[in-house]
Order: structure tokens, then C-alpha cells, then sequence
């Protein structure tokens, strides 16, 4: 958003994440420079443009729009979108970055529900050119006129869905993800060839393991959870998947998942 204009407040509760949200920045910037998509001059404007914060108050007091994106909890959003209602500035619009939950049960916490939605990016957010626009039942034109043009801003297409779990894409992806681990899981074919035979016979430019690796499988399966509980049997989480995030092997990020990261520098 930084590279675009806006003025940025990264906010999180721990230090680390920051950091880490910091160096990835600070290295997918340079990427960019090198391939000639930013100028060293918009590098550096960009990066005055973001503060790093772990304070909530800091970090929206004067903000025009709040993008959360903590765990997929309902709990926890719910808990936040409280505090946001609080602290935020009568106009502020309070957007989350749900993949699957109720922008609608979120917002009836607050005393603004016209003013909450669903903007719903992708992962590498950067790169990745949709933004799923999800309206609540009370969220107001104006404010899904207001997220669309943000998006716009950010360069990004955007669709307009009405609520329903899972939305567009979450509800597809994930149940493509889990048919994937049924079949690793069944002894169909190798996780390798799986995402191959998916790549190059459905032609998606992504295997649905490895997107799940990319995802983390910890969020995965909060999502499909989520999906199992409101959709129902057919969304019933893969044996497999459930067994990977036990044992603490969440994919890319945590060094293994259905791949092995392990020797990829910045994996971690
Ligand atoms: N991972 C993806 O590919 C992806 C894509 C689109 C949307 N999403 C959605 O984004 C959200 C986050 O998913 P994720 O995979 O990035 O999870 P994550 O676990 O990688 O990151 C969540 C972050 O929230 C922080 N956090 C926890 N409690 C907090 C609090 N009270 N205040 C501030 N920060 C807090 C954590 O420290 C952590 O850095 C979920 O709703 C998920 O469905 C994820």
C-alpha cells in the first residue's frame, strides 16, 4: 500500500512479526528495484510511509481505513472490531481480511456495522492482483465504494460478493486443497505429482499442496474448519492436514509442510 501512496501502520502484538514483516518488506522492495519496477527513489519514499507499531492506539488514531488481519478466530476478531469501534475515529472504515467468517457477526459487535467489510487479499499480497470485496448485511454502499477504490489504488481488480462462508474464492480453494490431501493421503499419486498433474492438466499456475504450504496449514485448517462447521460434510477437514498442524509441520513458514523448505534461505 506504502508503494502507492498511502501512509501506513503496521501493527502487531509481537515484536518478531513486525520485524519480520519489516525485513521481507525491506527484501522484496529490493527485488523490485533490481527488476526495475520501483525506482531507489520510490524505495526509499515508500518506506517513509510505513511505521512499525505494536501499539493499537499508535497505530489507528488517525486512520481513514483498518485492514485486520490477525488468526482466523472469530473470537479474536470479534475481540478486536471492539476495541477498533473504540479507539478509531467516527469515519473509520474497519475492514478484515477474513478468508472465510461472517464480515456480518463481526461488524454487529460494533456500533458502526455500515462501516465494516470484508477486503479479502491474497497471498503474496503484493503480487497478487484480486481483492475480494465482501459487504455485510448492513455494510453501506459508500463504504464499499470507499474499499473498491483503495483497492483500485493499490492497483488491484476487485469482485463484489455478497456474504456467504468461504466467499469466492476461500470456499473453491479449500475445497480443491483438501480433495488434494484426501488423494496424498489415499496413496493416489505423490505430492509432487499431484500439483503437477494439476498444474499441467487444469492449468493452474499453482499446485494446490504447494499453495497450502504457502498459505500455512495451521490458517488452512482453520479455514476449512470454518467451512466444515457453516457448509457442512463436504468441507470435512483431511485427516492428513489435521496431523501435519499437530505436529507443528505448517508449511513454508514453519520449514516443512507437504514440501520440505528446510534448505530454502528465508524459509523461516
Ligand atoms: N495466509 C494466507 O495466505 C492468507 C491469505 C488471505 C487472507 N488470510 C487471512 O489473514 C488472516 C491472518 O492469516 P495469516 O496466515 O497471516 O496468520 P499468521 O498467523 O501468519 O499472522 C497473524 C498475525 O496476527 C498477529 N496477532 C495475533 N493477535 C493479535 C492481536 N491481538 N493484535 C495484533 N496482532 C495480532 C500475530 O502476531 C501474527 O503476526 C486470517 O484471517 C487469514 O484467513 C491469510
Amino acid at each position: 500500500a506504502s508503494v502507492n501512496h498511502f501512509q501506513v501502520q503496521l501493527q502487531d502484538i509481537s515484536t518478531k512479526a513486525l520485524e519480520k514483516a519489516e525485513a521481507y518488506m525491506k527484501a522484496e522492495m529490493k527485488k523490485a528495484v533490481e527488476r526495475r519496477f520501483l525506482t531507489a527513489e520510490e524505495e526509499i519514499e515508500s518506506f517513509h510511509r510505513i511505521t512499525f507499531t505494536t501499539s493499537m492506539e499508535e497505530a489507528v488514531r488517525e486512520a481513514d481505513l483498518v485492514i485486520e488481519a490477525v488468526l482466523e478466530k472469530m473470537d479474536l476478531k470479534i475481540e478486536i472490531f471492539k476495541k477498533l469501534d473504540e479507539i478509531c475515529p467516527e469515519h473509520t472504515i474497519l475492514a478484515t481480511n477474513t478468508s472465510t467468517m461472517s464480515p456480518t457477526e463481526i461488524a454487529a459487535q460494533t456500533s458502526r456495522p455500515d462501516k465494516c467489510i470484508a477486503m479479502h487479499f491474497f497471498n503474496p499480497p503484493h503480487k497478487m492482483k484480486l481483492v475480494e470485496i465482501i459487504r455485510g448485511l448492513n455494510t453501506s454502499d459508500e463504504t464499499y465504494e470507499s474499499a473498491r477504490q483503495v483497492a483500485e489504488q493499490m492497483k488491484k481488480e476487485t469482485v463484489e460478493v455478497n456474504e456467504f462462508p468461504g466467499f469466492v474464492t476461500s470456499r473453491m480453494n479449500c475445497l480443491i486443497g483438501n480433495e488434494a490431501m484426501n488423494m496424498l493421503m489415499e496413496g493416489v499419486a505423490s505430492a509432487a505429482d499431484i500439483d503437477k498433474a494439476i498444474k499441467l492438466g487444469l492449468n493452474h499456475p499453482m499446485g494446490p499442496l504447494e499453495m497450502a504450504d504457502l498459505v500455512g496449514l495451521d490458517t488452512r485448517l482453520r479455514n476449512i474448519e470454518y467451512l466444515y462447521q457453516t457448509l457442512g460434510e463436504k468441507y470435512r477437514p483431511c485427516p492428513l492436514l489435521t496431523k501435519y498442524v499437530k505436529a507443528g509441520r505448517l508449511g513454508k513458514k514453519s520449514g516443512v509442510g507437504f514440501y520440505d523448505y528446510s534448505n530454502e534461505v528465508g524459509s523461516k
